[in-house]
């Protein structure tokens, strides 16, 4: 019988690495079981801090949702990109990054050799189908030593990583529910974006087509340098 060819579902890695350029790793599968938690940190988070389409300094709305939580939140309007204390829409501070999503993160950026990694910023990017992210570079943080950790939930992308200049060619990774790309160190200041998003089936345990990527960064100065 063709079930006796193959091993069973349990014996197959659920989780491994691919390299993706200098300084950059892809942990295919990091949230593990973890997920539906996660995304329920998501929802405790937008509940105090909603969605909202951001204006870019060119005056164009973008098609990706964003909100953020942490310490500082990542904000963009017709005075340019900037990292903020305070939620805008709410007059709020922005809510804390939930324990389970820090600790994500942690031990996300230890696995790809960051070690002492301390987000102090998480923007929560949500794209419906057609959302797309176009070529930009991470540089709107002071400390680029510190790397980007980067968690994708719901429908899988196609995430482009190219290099130090736009026009480098890109590797287009497709970015599946529970996937971490970690990067830092070379390629820090690399360009990615990502491709229009097809629609398609949610994974479990998603009933809406979308996709959830959430990047934590290390804004302020890392606590040793204080
Ligand atoms: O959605 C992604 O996978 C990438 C997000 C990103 O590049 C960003 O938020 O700066
Ligand atoms: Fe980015």
């Amino acid at each position: 019988m063709i079930r006796d060819l193959f091993a069973d579902d349990d014996s197959l890695p659920r989780q491994w690495q691919e390299p993706l350029a200098p300084g950059a790793l892809i942990l295919r599968g990091f949230a593990g079981d973890g997920v539906q938690s996660l995304l329920l940190d998501i929802r405790d988070v937008v509940s105090a801090a909603p969605f909202r389409h951001l204006v870019t300094p060119g005056g164009r709305s973008m098609s990706v949702a964003m909100t953020c939580c942490g310490e500082r939140g990542w904000f963009s309007d017709a005075r340019g990109y900037r990292y903020v204390t305070h939620d805008e829409l709410t007059g709020q501070r922005w809510p804390a990054i939930p324990v389970r999503l820090r600790d994500l993160a942690r031990r996300a950026a230890a696995g790809a050799g960051y070690d002492g990694f301390e987000p102090d910023s998480c923007l929560i990017n949500r794209y419906a189908p057609g959302s797309r992210l176009s070529l930009h570079q991470d540089k709107d943080e002071p400390d680029l030593t510190q790397p980007i950790v980067s968690l994708s939930l719901g429908l899988t992308a196609t995430f482009l990583f190219g290099g130090l200049r736009r026009d480098d060619a890109c590797r287009r990774v497709p970015l599946r529910q529970g996937d971490v790309v970690v990067w830092g160190g070379p390629s820090r200041l690399y360009y990615h974006g990502v491709l229009p998003l097809k629609d398609q089936a949610p994974p479990w345990p998603l009933r809406e087509s979308r996709r959830y990527n959430l990047t934590f960064r290390r804004v302020a100065p890392a606590r040793d340098d204080l």
